[in-house]
């Protein structure tokens, strides 16, 4: 990997680009910073491939730039050394076998070919890498286009929904594999169409809904304001402990048979009226909301095909 300090950093400023009456991006712009897995989030048609193809020199914007370590890749005199790309997985010649078509890239961008040995590796490919890329399952062609992105070494990783179509196995080994990859200290970008993809692997969100950034933001962040001061209580007596609590002053609402969801009142607070009144209780927790929810709460209508809002008890 490079050294210089600024070769990890991906810079989106100001993007536009119509596509005729369509507006794809309107003015779209955030700052990719090394170490990190930063998830691109958006609905089908957000924008997020063609902010893709515009940062890896594919498509042209009508307005503003992308930079790659603080120039454009038309720029990069070895583009595969310094960002690494996963666009199409179905990109590859079926004929083709998987060990060629990365000794192939390799030869084409003077990459040694010890690496085309180490990558594959490193994706758990090796042991099928001199069979055809016709018979391997989208698993394998995700993985053999990961080995692709990761040939040259590069401080940015860009993945175009590097999860999609993977079996569970297969979406726990991508999630493990980019935080490992984040850890190196690389750019890692990772776009999906569904926040549970990013569960448990991203460290930012770029959030973005008819080509604007909606969000850019820490998970961390965002799953504590969404969590707000909600409190989960678990009790055999459900009805007491209501009664209690709202006379407390808190807000509570069922959740299930012997689950309620307590606001206005924190854990401690919850804890000392229910010993306190005795009624018994076995769990007491601050609520965790889930990126899923925090994705809901943030983005609302926002979403150019979002569901309708459910309600009321309908909710729990
Ligand atoms: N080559 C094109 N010609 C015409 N319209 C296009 C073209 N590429 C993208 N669009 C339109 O631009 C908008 C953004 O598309 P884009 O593929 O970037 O979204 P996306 O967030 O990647 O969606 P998905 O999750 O479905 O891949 C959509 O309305 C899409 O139909």
């Amino acid at each position: 990997m490079e050294t210089d300090a600024d070769a990890g950093t991906v810079q989106v400023k100001g993007l536009r680009k119509r596509f005729g009456s369509v507006t794809a991006l309107d003015g779209l712009s955030f700052t990719l910073t090394p170490g990190q897995v930063t998830g691109f989030v958006g609905p089908n048609g957000a924008g997020k491939s063609t902010t893709l193809r515009i940062v890896l020199g594919l498509d042209a914007a009508d307005d503003g730039e992308a930079l790659i370590g603080g120039r454009p890749y038309r720029a990069l005199s070895t583009p595969l050394q310094e960002v690494g790309a996963l666009l199409d997985a179905g990109a590859v010649h079926p004929s083709r076998r998987g060990r060629d078509h990365l000794l192939w890239l390799a030869h084409s961008h003077r990459i040694p070919v010890r690496r085309v040995d180490e990558v594959l590796e490193q994706v758990g490919l090796a042991s099928a890498s001199r069979r055809r890329a016709g018979g391997y399952s989208l698993g394998m062609r995700q993985r053999l286009g990961i080995a692709a992105a990761l040939l040259g070494d590069p401080p940015v990783l860009l993945l175009d929904e590097p999860v999609n179509g993977l079996d569970p196995e297969g979406i726990r080994w991508i999630r493990g594999f980019l935080k490992s990859l984040a850890r190196e200290g690389r750019t890692v970008l990772v776009s999906s169409h569904l926040m549970s993809e990013l569960e448990d692997s991203a460290d930012h969100l770029v959030v973005i809904g008819r080509g604007r950034v909606i969000a850019d933001t820490g998970v961390r962040e965002l799953l504590a304001a969404a969590s707000g001061d909600r409190v989960a209580l678990r009790t055999s007596a459900r009805t007491e402990a209501m009664t209690l609590l709202a006379a407390a002053g808190a807000t509570v609402a069922a959740t299930d048979r012997d689950a309620l969801t307590v606001s206005g009142v924190n854990a401690e607070k919850v804890v000392q009226l229910l010993a306190g009144a005795g009624v018994p209780f076995s769990e007491v927790s601050a609520h965790r909301a889930t990126l899923e929810e925090a994705y809901m709460e943030l983005t609302g209508d926002a979403l150019e095909f979002a569901a309708p809002p459910v309600t009321g008890t309908e909710a729990s």
